[in-house]
């Protein structure tokens, strides 16, 4: 192992520098030699003198390279030195006549000036107030967020997190980081509880401090929320609290008081009509407990939410029955179909109701009915405007309805961090509003779609209340339904005609527990029995490599997705991913890799988007650009560039976005994906291994989500045993929300208050 040298010298040409990662490759003068140095050196510029130490490698082109591990800024030495500095352009505002002014005022003080006492420059004619604040602010750049991004490093802390961290402290953040290392797992997303209590140990902070315990509790509620849960009992919070971080559970009491005396979590009397966590029970067992705690935002957005549809619902103006009788034959005629009971009835009270939920399943005619509404309105003159919670269910509808349908998000003008550019101020010019697939909003879209909501308007809410519930928190659809007091129509006759296919015949077969149709000639849905978990994996590889591409004419990469419903085990995610990245996109000496963990990205990888990023950029190739990759999107890596240490991935055939190194936990392969990752997806084939794995991952709800995502040939591939079971086993994954309840509330609270107008 070669060991540390040690070089002084002065930056004479920098050959590349990447702003973002920081990474650098130079040449140092150290008045014998010329070095070239490389690694991590955010803001040097040329002209910078240097300590730099590390050790010297050889590159097969470049040759000698010192990659540096240590770097310290050396203050100019000599006057001619420092007066070539000053000249160089370095600090904005300085220029060479400047230089020259402050060399012959302040000499070799002229640094000192201008870091201690920078009031004095205004001695220097041509220096004012205003140029005065661009020197120092560009010497602050200079200086002081070049240490403030090595003491991140420091603590292993990557130069783009860091200047994340400068972007919402300022420099000040130093000062807070060593009071609490935790605001940065509250403040700074991408730093999470774990990474900020390692930097916490780093720093000596106790096991038991304050900071410690109630970040330990926000990332509980935090990760909580991750799985769905809008709010924790309270007694399971302290007890997941006290295990995540190996303190006793009094502290952890007595701080949820605090936090909730501070406002910085909400605490309510847990209604005994909501579900509970096991532990929640009291002691008697009679179901009726302690209290909820909620994060803020989570329980502002369950109030905001059961509020704005109770008056939403309560307020609106109804169209005379003559026109909806007149516009339902009509429509009828023109389409050449008789709407069924259901469709009459959803079509007519749509257009009665300031809220209305329309479900159904595969084929049920959802599409139809929205159709029907979008006429009916746009007959009455009404603005109508259409958007659904991911990129594809948005395109999907616009394919559907020949008109423009946006990502909610995009509705919303999305501005990144959770700014949203319609909101109540600026609510959204629309007398309609109809969202498809509302299953997979969660609580906290719901409240910035409701808030961007007029009141008097109608809001359409369509979806499939059968499919897995959102990736967020809440359960809004379900809940919605299950308080009985929104207007809602189930659609429950399949009308899709069709000679071969099986697939809408099947998902509602499984939905209704029986058993699916399989392996007619012809038709697009079929079991192939296997029971070993090599077997499985074999016949998946031949399907995707030869059978299906070579006879069906579908394309591997394209039209084919597996999707697993659990990520470990022989046939989950991961071996299925790791299997089919060796035979679709094997090693190869022109394609880069990065690995990062366990997961190896290669290029030309199939990959997903596992977590909403609504700050990243992307551009397409007509030069547009816009920010936000979502959770399940998926896309194909294009670049891996170790240089810049990059890897760029084009989503939707279009959408480029690159992505630096340190955001690649992001990212996960995506041959095959989980059930749960594939909501709102639609694909032409879905192949899914059946085999043993946890109850509540085999079924019914996770079966009938897969074999909705395909639209034109669905394969299983497993042991009917573990089939069986998942069309029985309707056991539902158990979210903690009480949407339900307020919207109740609410209407009790609306309904008194009008009736005391009235008397
Ligand atoms: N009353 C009806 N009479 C005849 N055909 C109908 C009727 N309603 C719907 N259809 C037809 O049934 C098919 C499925 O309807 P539609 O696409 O509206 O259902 P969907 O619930 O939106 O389906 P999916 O959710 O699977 O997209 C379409 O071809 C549609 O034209």
């Amino acid at each position: 192992m070669s060991e540390n040298l040690v070089y002084e010298g002065i930056i004479e040409e920098i050959i590349f520098q990447n702003d973002e990662t920081g990474f650098m490759i130079a040449n140092l003068n150290t008045h014998e030699d010329y070095i070239c140095i490389k690694g991590v050196l955010p803001f040097i510029k040329s002209g910078d003198r240097l300590r730099v130490s590390g050790k010297l490698e050889i590159h097969p082109i470049y040759g000698e390279q010192l990659t540096v591990n240590y770097l310290e800024h050396v203050k100019p030495k000599e006057r001619d030195e420092l007066f070539k500095y000053l000249s160089s352009g370095v600090i904005k505002g300085i220029g060479e006549a400047t230089a020259q002014l402050m060399m012959q005022a302040f000499g070799e003080e002229a640094l000192e000036v201008i870091h201690e006492n920078p009031e004095r420059l205004l001695e220097i004619p041509g220096i004012g107030p205003k140029k005065l604040e661009q020197i120092i602010l560009s010497y602050k750049e200079q200086y002081e967020l070049r240490d403030f991004i090595m003491y991140f490093q420091n603590l292993n802390i990557t130069v783009h997190m860091a200047m994340k961290i400068y972007r919402k402290f300022g420099l000040e953040a130093i000062e807070k980081i060593e009071t609490n290392p935790y605001i940065l797992a509250d403040e700074i997303s991408g730093i999470g509880f774990r990474f900020a209590d390692q930097i916490a140990q780093k720093m000596g902070i106790e096991s038991k401090s304050p900071f410690r315990i109630a970040s330990g509790i926000q990332y509980i509620l935090n990760r909580e929320a991750g799985s769905g849960n809008s709010f924790l009992g309270k007694k399971t919070l302290c007890y997941l609290t006290e295990r995540e971080l190996g303190i006793p559970g009094d502290l952890v009491e007595q701080m949820i008081a605090e936090l909730a005396v501070k406002g910085d979590v909400q605490v309510e009397q847990m209604s005994p009509k909501i579900d509970h966590m096991p532990l929640d029970h009291d002691e008697n067992g009679d179901g009726f407990t302690d209290l909820a705690v909620y994060l803020p935002t989570l329980f502002y957005a369950e109030q905001q939410v059961a509020l704005k549809l109770v008056k939403l619902m309560m307020m609106n103006n109804q169209p005379p029955q003559t026109f909806v009788d007149e516009f339902i034959e009509a429509y009828q005629e023109e389409r050449g179909i008789l709407l069924g009971q259901n469709q009459k009835l959803a079509v007519t009270r749509v257009l009665e109701s300031g809220v209305f939920v329309i479900t159904g399943g595969p084929g049920t005619g959802k599409t139809t009915i929205i159709n029907a509404v979008i006429s009916a309105f746009e007959i009455l003159d009404k603005k109508v405007l259409l958007a659904a919670p991911t990129g594809r269910a948005a395109k999907r509808m616009t394919e559907a309805t020949q008109r423009e349908s946006k990502t909610i998000h995009r509705l919303l003008e999305f501005q990144g961090d959770m700014e949203f550019q319609r909101n109540d101020q600026n609510p959204l010019e629309a007398d309609v509003i109809i969202i498809d697939e509302i299953s997979m909003v969660d609580i906290l879209l719901m409240y910035r779609l409701l808030d961007a909501i007029k009141d008097g308007s109608h809001l359409i809410l369509v979806g499939d209340s059968d499919q897995l519930p959102s990736v967020g928190p809440g359960s809004v659809l379900k809940e919605i339904l299950a308080s009985g007091m929104i207007p809602s129509v189930c659609l429950d006759e399949i009308y899709r005609q069709s000679e071969t296919s099986l697939i809408a015949e099947n998902a509602h077969k499984i939905n209704r527990g029986q058993a699916p149709i399989l392996n007619k000639k012809d038709k697009d849905f079929f079991f192939i029995s296997r029971t070993k978990a090599d077997q499985i994996l074999k016949e998946i590889e031949m399907l995707v490599t030869d059978r299906l591409p070579n006879y069906y004419g579908f394309s591997a990469m394209e039209d084919i997705q597996i999707l697993a419903p659990m990520k470990g085990t022989g046939v989950g995610v991961d071996a299925l991913n790791t299997m089919l990245q060796s035979v679709l996109n094997p090693k190869a000496s022109e394609k880069g890799e990065k690995k990062v963990g366990f997961k190896l990205f290669r290029k030309g990888d199939k990959v997903m988007q596992i977590k909403n990023n609504y700050n990243i950029d992307w551009t397409n190739r007509f030069g547009e650009e816009g920010k936000g990759v979502f959770n399940g999107d998926i896309g194909f890596i294009t670049m891996i560039d170790e240089v810049y240490r990059e890897m760029t991935v084009v989503f939707d055939q279009e959408k480029e976005v690159v992505y630096d190194y340190a955001s690649l936990d992001e990212l996960t392969l995506a041959y095959a994906v989980t059930v749960h990752k594939s909501q709102g997806s639609e694909f032409k084939v879905v192949i899914m291994p059946v085999s043993y794995g946890p109850p509540m991952l085999m079924s019914r709800n996770i079966l009938y989500t897969a074999i909705t995502r395909a639209r034109e040939l669905v394969v299983l591939v497993g042991d009917k045993k573990y089939l069986n079971q998942m069309i029985h086993q309707t056991h539902e994954e158990r979210r903690l929300s009480n949407l339900k309840g307020r919207i109740a509330h609410f209407k009790n609270v609306w309904e008194e208050l009008s009736k005391q107008k009235y008397n």
